[in-house]
């Protein structure tokens, strides 16, 4: 019969789970959605298609897709951090791919992996199967795909409204990010590398495993995602024209010499605080300190 003989077929195709967060960027894959689903099913792709309910709800989904060929994350950077804590409660042989669709605010793991703008080009992509071994970051109990920090300016992603995020884009972390300043206090850290002991009163910690944090595209220029290293960049204590000079170096890309500027590459790293300080992850919250921070597991990305 014409309808079995469907079902069958339908069966017999390679499977895909699209999972989007309509709430991500400026909200505008509500209006490609038949686009991406049309050029996934003529790539041989059975579609699967799941709204997501909340960040936990995206979590949860992702744990559950053991079997399809390959998840899609509709989102930012956020999204992602969640399906790949999801993906991470899987066993390893039982992970699909993850394919990006990057309709975020800042989208810095897909500027990373030097993925296409464009929906129906990101889609092209993701149909076409190149794999990317990539590193994941573990901190804690949690992972992250792109940076965990904490100090200056992290808790921003976090706390912007989402209505806002939605109105304004990037920005609205600048803004909300000038309206940390005032009440940011520093924090001491204490770590080894190398065999040499620092105790720093610090203004930001970031550990990147990709090059962009917050749009910021040039913050770690040319940082691998799959040298099984993350990039720990400790910026000291100081007065506020130093601490600019240095934040305009870092976001301009040029690398300068600085007592106040601590960077190098670690595969793990253990830190310490004078108090518990939140970390963010990817624009998620994260664990508070202590921290064991490290280049974890590595993830099958398309690319
Ligand atoms: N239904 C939902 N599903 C998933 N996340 C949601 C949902 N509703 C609101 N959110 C919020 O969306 C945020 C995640 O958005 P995401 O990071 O994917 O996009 P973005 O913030 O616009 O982009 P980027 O992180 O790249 O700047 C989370 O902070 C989460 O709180």
């Amino acid at each position: 019969m014409e309808g079995e003989s469907l079902i069958v077929k339908g069966l017999n195709r390679k499977r895909l789970c699209l999972v989007y967060n309509p709430y991500a960027g400026r909200r505008k894959f509500n209006y490609q959605f038949d686009t991406v689903i049309r050029i996934f099913q003529d790539s041989g792709y059975e579609v699967l298609i799941h709204r997501t309910g909340s960040p936990q709800d995206l979590e949860a989904v992702a744990a559950e897709c053991s079997e399809v060929d390959t998840l899609v994350i509709a989102g930012g950077d956020g999204s992602i951090h969640r399906a790949v804590n999801g993906l991470m409660k899987l066993p390893p042989g039982k992970r699909p791919r993850l394919g990006i669709l990057p309709v975020g605010t800042a989208n810095d793991l897909a500027y990373s992996l030097n993925l296409p703008k464009k929906i129906p080009e990101a889609c092209q992509v993701i149909a076409k199967g190149r794999i990317l071994e990539m590193d994941v970051g573990v901190i804690n109990d949690r992972y992250f795909v792109n940076v965990a920090s904490a100090g200056l300016l992290t808790d921003v992603s976090p706390t912007v409204d989402i209505r806002v995020k939605n109105a304004l884009g990037q920005l609205a972390y600048y803004l909300r990010g000038l309206e940390t300043l005032p009440s940011f206090r520093p924090f001491r850290i204490e770590f080894t590398h190398r065999g040499q002991h620092y105790e720093e009163e610090v203004l930001l910690m970031l550990a990147l495993n990709g090059m962009s944090v917050g749009g910021l595209r040039k913050l770690v220029p040319g940082a691998s995602l799959t040298d099984g290293f993350l990039d720990l960049v400790i910026i000291r204590q100081s007065g506020w024209p130093e601490t600019l000079r240095l934040f305009l170096g870092l976001l301009t890309g040029e690398r300068m010499a600085s007592e106040r500027l601590i960077l190098f590459q670690t595969a793990e790293v253990r830190l310490a605080t004078d108090r518990p300080v939140y970390s963010d992850l990817d624009g998620e919250w994260g664990p508070k300190s202590p921290w064991v921070i490290r280049s974890g597991p590595k993830i099958d990305v398309l690319h």
